[in-house]
C-alpha cells in the first residue's frame, strides 16, 4: 500500500520519521537516519549555544516495554552545527530534513530562525515549544499567552510553512484555546503532538530509588503508556485547525499504532521511545506492518483513512 505523504508542502516518500532528540543529535546519528528505511528525519532541538544537558543517568526504558522516562536537559551541539548540516544535507534525495529549534529565550528563537532563513535552505522548521527537561525553564507550551508572543514574531521571521512541537493537553479547553491561537498564524503548517508527558517519576520497587538522576527523578513519559493521550491530541488538532496538518507522535511501537494516529488525523507519524529502544530497523519493520494493514483493511493510501476515525 501506499504510505507516502505531503507535509508542509514537502513530499515524504513514507510517513515515518523519528521523533526530535532520538537518533538526532550527532551526524554520525543522522546519518543512521538517512540511510534507514524513515520517510524523513529531524534534528535534535538546538539551542543558540552547545548544551552537555543533565547528568546521567537520565534516560531509561520503563519494565514490561510500557514506555520510558527521560529528562535529557536538551544537550545539543548548538544551533550553528544543525545549520551547517542542513547547508550540506543532499536535497536531491527522497528523504526532506527537518530542524528541531528550542532557543531558551524569544531572543535566541529569533537569532536562530533568522540564521536559517537567511540560508535559504529546503529543510523544514519545527520549534519546540514543550521541552519539560530544563531545570527552572517552564514549557511555553502550557503559557498560552507566552507562545502566542512568540508566534507572532517568529511566524513573520519564518515566512515559509514551519511547525511547532506541542506537550499534551488534558482539558477540552485547552484544545479550544491553542487550536485558537493556532489558527492565527497562516504559515504555521503542522502541530506536532505530542512532546513526552511531562514530569513523571519511576521509582525502583527493590532499590527504592529513583530511575533517573535529573530533578529528583521526574522526567518526560514516553512510549506505549503515552499513546491514547496522544491520539486525543492528534485528534483534538486535526478537528480544530482546518488546513493545518498534524504529525502523531507517542506510542507508536508497531504498525498498528501508526495506523491509529494516521485514523486520528495525523499526517505524519514520529517515533521515539521505540527507535531509542530498537534501533533505526524499526522504521522498515513498522512501514512493512502498517502496508500489510491497509492491505487487510482495504485501504490503497493514507487519505483513504486519516482522520476517519468513527465516533459512536
Ligand atoms: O530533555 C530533553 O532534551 C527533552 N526531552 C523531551 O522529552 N522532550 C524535549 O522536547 C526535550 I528538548
Amino acid at each position: 500500500a501506499d504510505i507516502s505523504t505531503t507535509l508542509a508542502g514537502v513530499k515524504l516518500p513514507n510517513l515515518l520519521f523519528n521523533a526530535s532528540g532520538v537518533c538526532c543529535q550527532t551526524e554520525a546519528d543522522l546519518k543512521l537516519m538517512v540511510e534507514s528505511e524513515s520517510g524523513s528525519l529531524i534534528t535534535k532541538s538546538a539551542t543558540f549555544e552547545q548544551r552537555d544537558g543533565n547528568p546521567s543517568p537520565r534516560y531509561t526504558p520503563l519494565p514490561g516495554g510500557i514506555g520510558s522516562i527521560n529528562s535529557m536537559g536538551l544537550p545539543n551541539e548548538g544551533y550553528e552545527y544543525y545549520l551547517n548540516y542542513a547547508k550540506n544535507y543532499d536535497y536531491s534525495s527522497k528523504k526532506p530534513l527537518f530542524i528541531s529549534l528550542s532557543g531558551l529565550s524569544l531572543a535566541d528563537n529569533v537569532k536562530m530562525c533568522e540564521a536559517f532563513v537567511a540560508a535559504d535552505l529546503p529543510c523544514v522548521l519545527e520549534i519546540n515549544y514543550s521541552c519539560p527537561n530544563v531545570p527552572g525553564k517552564p514549557q511555553m507550551g502550557y503559557d498560552l499567552e507566552a507562545m502566542e508572543h512568540s508566534l507572532s514574531v517568529l511566524a513573520p521571521i519564518i515566512k515559509k510553512p514551519f511547525g511547532i512541537k506541542l506537550p499534551p493537553y488534558f482539558d477540552i479547553a485547552h484544545f479550544d484555546q491553542a487550536a485558537a491561537v493556532f489558527n492565527k498564524f497562516d504559515n504555521l503548517a503542522f502541530v506536532t503532538c505530542i512532546n513526552s508527558v511531562g514530569n513523571g517519576l519511576a521509582i525502583d520497587f527493590e532499590t527504592e530509588e529513583a530511575l533517573i538522576k535529573p530533578k529528583d527523578g521526574f522526567g518526560g513519559l514516553g512510549g506505549l503508556m503515552v499513546l491514547n493521550t496522544a491520539l486525543a491530541n492528534v485528534n483534538a488538532f486535526h478537528r480544530r485547525l482546518p488546513g493545518k496538518q498534524v504529525i502523531g507522535v507517542g506510542g507508536v511501537v508497531s504498525g498498528k499504532e501508526a495506523f491509529l494516529h494516521v485514523l486520528a488525523g495525523a499526517s505524519a507519524v514520529q517515533i521515539g521511545t521505540q527507535l531509542k529502544e530498537e534501533g533505526p530497523g524499526a522504521f522498515a519493520r513498522i512501514a512493512k506492518e502498517l502496508s500489510d494493514i491497509m492491505v487487510a483493511k482495504g485501504y490503497k493510501t493514507l487519505e483513504d483513512f486519516r482522520g476517519k476515525v468513527k465516533t459512536l
